[in-house]
């Protein structure tokens, strides 16, 4: 069973990631999560604190010359702008006399869309900045770090591999009749690009991102991520929480500002007929099972049935807001601006890659449950073994 848990604050000194049940004989070093951290701060329409923020990435525990033990690992994202926060981050959060001036602002005006308000309700505060420090995506680096634990743990034992990529921003759609990407051939992440196949639609997202910026604005967006090479047989049917399709929903809903999230082709099934909803099983020129469509984005019955797994996910836009909205002051009780600071004009690219580390972690949970094993070379004999033991055809 593989558990994982994040730990820190957006502007404190370290954030800290762990996970737990990760079978020995993987092999990931520091550079691979380094790599993976670097791409969830990219992409077009990121704010001004992607520039010159760094995350200093160490590997604490449960690694030993690049390999798992089997044992917990610990993984610290240190802070590089720490030294410019420990002032305000060492004020007192219930100090309600908080000095409402200069740099430890009392953050009294509430954005609607963020956490600030049920957050400072919730938990008896006055002062939105002991919400917003665990609310922020800042802490989405953590998750992005241990998916690229899950992606390496995936890839050595069962040769799955993910892409994720933006399908929409903005109200802008790609192109949908390319071609599915692959993880060989989506353009890397960039601070100039949006991560798409699609060169066209990139360019008229990023115009829109201009647009949107030049306005005072923010944007949301959809991205999908595919993962390739996940055998048939991953989750199950007889019980709702073991479902494959229902945890990968659960953790992508679970990312700040993620409000829909589908499996194939979600919600345009509800509008199919169910002769044109569903994917034709047929005898292949190989003689073995397959299907005529992916609708189903890989799954069936809560289990993985052989195909590309899809999951979309639908971001909501930024709500630190340059033209801020109407909210009320709760030191006064009096009407006011939401709180106005620096922002990403939208994540959306940025959210792919979590969206990715999400699918990642999941997929490596729920296939170590199907199959078992301490090490790599025991994952791989069980999954072996497995897939020997279905007649031919079905393989
Ligand atoms: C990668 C990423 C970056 C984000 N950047 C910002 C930002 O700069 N400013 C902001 O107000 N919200 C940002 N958000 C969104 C907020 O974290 C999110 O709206 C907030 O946590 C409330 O979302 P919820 O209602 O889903 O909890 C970002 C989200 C993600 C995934
Ligand atoms: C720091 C990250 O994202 C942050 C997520 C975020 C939010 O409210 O979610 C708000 C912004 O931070 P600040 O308000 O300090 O400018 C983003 O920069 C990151 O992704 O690493």
């Amino acid at each position: 069973m593989i558990r994982w848990q994040t730990a820190g604050e957006s502007h404190g000194e370290a954030l800290v990631a762990m996970i737990e049940g990760v079978p020995a004989g993987v092999h990931i070093t520091t550079d691979d999560i380094r790599a993976a951290l670097a791409r969830r701060r990219l992409g077009y329409g990121r704010g001004a604190r992607m520039k010159f923020e760094e995350d200093r990435v160490r590997l604490l525990t449960g690694v030993r010359h690049g390999v798992t033990l089997g044992s917990p690992i610990a993984i610290e994202i240190a802070n590089t702008e720490w030294p410019k926060w420990t002032e305000i981050m060492s004020a007192d959060p219930l100090d309600h006399e908080l000095e409402d001036s200069g740099r430890n602002a009392h953050l009294s005006r509430p954005r609607p869309g963020h956490a600030d308000l049920t957050g400072m309700r919730k938990y008896g505060f006055t002062d939105a900045r002991p919400v917003l420090e665990r609310s922020s995506a800042r802490e989405t680096a953590s998750r992005v770090a241990l998916g690229a634990v899950a992606a390496a743990m995936l890839e050595q034992t069962l040769g799955v591999r993910t892409v994720a990529h933006v399908v929409a921003l903005g109200g802008v759609h790609t192109n949908p009749d390319l071609p599915l990407p692959t993880p060989d051939d989506v353009p890397a992440l960039d601070a100039s690009s949006v991560r798409t196949l699609d060169e066209e639609g990139a360019k008229r997202i990023m115009e829109r991102i201009d647009e949107i910026k030049k306005s005072g604005d923010t944007a949301g967006g959809v991205v999908e991520v595919l993962a390739y090479g996940v055998p048939a047989g991953i989750g199950t049917h007889v019980e709702a929480d073991r479902r494959l399709d229902a945890a990968l929903a659960g953790a992508v809903m679970g990312i700040q500002a993620i409000k829909g999230v589908e499996i194939g082709d979600g919600f345009l099934e509800a509008e199919r007929p169910g002769s044109a909803a569903h994917d034709e099983i047929v005898v292949g020129d190989d003689g073995k099972i397959t299907r005529l469509s992916n609708r189903a984005g890989g799954i069936e019955g809560g289990t993985s049935n052989g195909q590309v797994i899809r999951v979309r996910a639908a971001m909501k836009p930024i709500p630190s807001i340059p033209r801020a909205l109407r909210t009320v002051d709760v030191l006064t009780g009096e009407a006011a601006q939401a709180i106005n600071q620096r922002s990403d004009t939208t994540a959306v690219p940025a959210a792919s890659i979590v969206v990715e580390a999400m699918t990642r972690l999941v997929l490596a949970q729920y296939a170590l449950d199907k199959f078992g094993g301490d090490s790599v070379a025991e994952i791989q004999r069980n999954v072996a073994g497995y897939l020997n033991s279905w007649p031919e055809h079905m393989r």
